[in-house]
């Protein structure tokens, strides 16, 4: 079916939107916060399992979205999406194939860090994280489309991939590493959380109940208020507490992303033309936020 999308923007374009480069942030920055964490607390990094981890985890993020949209394309609920690698290729089955490539991958790479670990701990976690975003918008489970994307996403995003990244490097675990996954978690799930604002009128319509057409967009847009402002008050907690050094108050300095995020989503939150792009302020939010916390550790 040709959408407007479609015929307004080249193909180089969509593929480009198809592929959403900035997306890979959420592979990317909690290996980074969680190793991080591990070299502030054992002034050591092993950067060979570093890279490894990384790279393995953009894999799967790409099985993630590459299936989402095989996913999708099954229940229709990306009829209007010209941007969906099945409506790109008109070929689900290959799209199937080629993100479980990409799966296995990922999957190959972490267990390579077990292997050299000697201890299935680090892919275990994994395996778990890869079967609750496959929960998430696989047959016969669909939990998005009862509303529990974000709470997933906190926990694979969050305490599930910064425990992994931290006992890659440590073989152990850490209360400062659990209350930094909180922070990444949540900033994670906020991307999520932001996806679902202009897509109200085509979630309604295959049944998906996200969390902004339960609770609707102008409620929606306070609880992104609060949920962004509990990554900071999470961190300052922190370093109260002394599980965070004092450089980690650096995340502070990605405040007016948070803010320029929350007052055009309250300005924009019932207009889906305009609020579309909101998922891609809070992308910028994560990377800031993310990377200022992983910095304020390595100091
Ligand atoms: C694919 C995701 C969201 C897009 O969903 P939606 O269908 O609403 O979007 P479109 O409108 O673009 O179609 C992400 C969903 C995330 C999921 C809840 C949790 C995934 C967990 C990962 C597999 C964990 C990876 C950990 C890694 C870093 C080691
Ligand atoms: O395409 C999207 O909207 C998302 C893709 C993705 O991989 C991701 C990961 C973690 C949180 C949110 C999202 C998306 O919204």
């Amino acid at each position: 079916m040709t959408t407007f999308e479609s015929v307004v923007q080249p193909k180089s374009k969509l593929w480009l939107a198809a592929i959403k480069p900035p997306m890979y942030t959420v592979a990317i920055i909690p290996i980074t916060v969680g190793s991080a964490v591990a070299y502030a607390q054992t002034q050591a990094i092993d950067l060979n399992i570093l890279g490894t981890f990384l790279l393995s985890a953009i894999a799967i993020i790409a099985w993630l979205n590459i299936s989402n949209d095989v996913y999708d394309s099954d229940t229709g609920i990306d009829i209007n999406k010209a941007e969906s690698v099945v409506n790109l290729t008109g070929n689900r089955n290959l799209m199937f194939w080629l993100g479980n490539l990409f799966l296995g991958l990922g999957i190959t790479g972490i267990a390579t860090i077990s292997w050299w670990q000697q201890d299935l701990t680090v892919v275990e976690i994994v395996l778990l994280s890869c079967f609750l975003g496959y929960s998430y918008q696989g047959p016969p489970f669909r939990l998005g489309y009862q509303g529990l994307g974000e709470i997933i996403c906190t926990i694979c995003f969050g305490p599930l991939a910064l425990s992994a990244a931290y006992y890659s490097q440590t073989q152990s675990w850490s209360i400062a590493n659990l209350l930094a996954s909180l922070v990444i978690g949540i900033s994670t799930s906020i991307i999520l959380f932001c996806s679902h604002f202009h897509q109200v009128k085509d979630d309604l319509a295959a049944g998906k109940l996200s969390p902004i057409v339960r609770m609707g967009t102008k409620i929606g847009a306070v609880v992104l208020k609060w949920s962004t402002a509990s990554i900071y008050a999470l961190s300052a907690v922190g370093v109260a507490s002394g599980l965070f050094p004092v450089a980690t108050l650096l995340i502070f300095l990605s405040l007016p992303l948070a803010i320029k995020l929350t007052n055009f989503v309250s300005e924009y939150h019932d207009r889906p033309e305009r609020v579309r792009t909101c998922k891609y302020l809070a992308v910028r939010l994560h990377f800031a936020s993310g990377l200022l916390l992983a910095v304020g550790f390595y100091l």
